[in-house]
């Protein structure tokens, strides 16, 4: 049988596909989809996250393989368009295609990557303004002149330059909903917090951090951003949220919609979900895993599993080498979990 065809009957699978924006300075996503008992769960760490970084992606991707998810609360799932760094123009096309969301997350902070992968020169204020002010006008023509803007700097200003442009991007905005991670550390957001009026989420923070509570503790956040395969699993994250206790935003890693589906269960077990949140990015990806995509309709999407289909995995098929890689790094990773010495 040709390999397309009995894709769908192996227990592992890699998908490859472009970005349809450069994104998180990425052209291409890539992972490997595993089957188990209960369905599909995928893997997907970035390439630059570490063995022991990584093994808390697999066991969220065994979860969603080898168990149910979790009872869910509600049907649909509210989302934001993800807007990368990009300008007005293209900006503005992303939201008044983006399936009708009434929340768009503007990424800001760009900095260019200079010789030996050093951070160069953050990106003009005159540039993330250009784009929020776009955002802002395209909902107003699209007749959504309510509509939620957040920015996302991914940790990436200085805490003066948070202090500087945050203000300025609120005006842009006419009101920010949230900044997420304006600043690396628990402490600088702990001061962007109470040296501007926008809330302040916190992604990195929770996700790449020893301890996610110190956010809390440190009264650093108003929000915070959960996203499954970085926080080891759906149940994992209904912990953690129960213990942050603070308003939560599922957000996606940028997953298929294989990955995206366990982030739209964690979204529909959550108790309260008072934002819409980061599953949207299956926009983002010019070929997807299955031909019925996580699309939002009406700014949300639907709340069911998925599961990779040969058609289209036909067109996001990865390379042998691809592949051989991803096989490799997964055997690595269930070795790591099986010794039980995974973080
Ligand atoms: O939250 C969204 O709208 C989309 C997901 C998203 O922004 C991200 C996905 C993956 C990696 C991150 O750099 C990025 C984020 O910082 O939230
Ligand atoms: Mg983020």
């Amino acid at each position: 049988m040709p390999a397309i065809l009995s894709a769908t009957r192996q227990d592992r699978f890699v998908w490859s596909s472009p970005l349809r924006t450069r994104f998180r300075h990425l052209d291409v996503r890539d992972g490997v989809l595993l089957r188990g008992e209960a369905g599909w769960g995928e893997l997907s760490p970035f390439w630059d996250y570490d063995d022991g970084e990584s093994a808390a992606w697999l066991r969220a991707a065994r979860e969603a393989a080898d168990h149910p998810f979790p009872a869910p609360v509600r049907d649909r799932v509210p989302v934001n368009v993800t807007v990368p760094a990009v300008g007005p123009e293209r900006a503005r096309e992303i939201v008044l295609a983006s399936g009708g969301c009434r929340t768009a997350k503007v990424k800001v902070a760009q900095r260019t990557v200079g010789a030996g992968g050093t951070p160069g020169p953050v990106e003009p204020v005159d540039a993330e303004i250009a784009r929020v002010e776009a955002v802002r006008a395209a909902f107003d023509d699209a007749g959504m002149p309510d509509a939620a803007i957040r920015v996302d700097a991914n940790g990436a200003w200085t805490l003066d330059e948070a202090l500087r442009r945050v203000p300025l991007l609120d005006a842009a905005a006419r009101g920010l909903e949230y900044v997420e991670q304006p600043c690396a550390t628990v402490p600088e957001l702990a001061a962007v917090r109470r040296g501007t009026d926008v809330p302040v989420a916190a992604d990195e923070s929770i996700r790449r951090a020893a301890d996610p509570l110190r956010v809390v503790r440190e009264d650093a956040a108003d929000v915070v951003v959960l996203k499954v395969q970085p926080l080891g699993g759906v149940r994992a994250c209904l912990e953690l949220a129960e213990q942050v206790g603070l308003p939560v935003v599922v957000s996606s890693a940028l997953e298929s919609s294989v990955g995206l589906a366990a982030g739209v269960a964690l979204a529909a077990a959550l108790p309260e979900l008072p934002h819409a949140c980061g599953l949207a990015t299956s926009q983002l990806l010019v070929h997807d895993v299955t031909d019925q995509p996580l699309l939002p309709v009406d700014g949300a999407l639907p709340v069911r599993r998925v599961a990779p289909d040969a058609d289209a995995l036909a067109a996001a098929t990865a390379s042998p080498e691809l592949r051989d890689r991803w096989f490799a790094r997964h055997d690595r990773l269930a070795a790591l979990l099986a010794t039980g010495r995974a973080a």
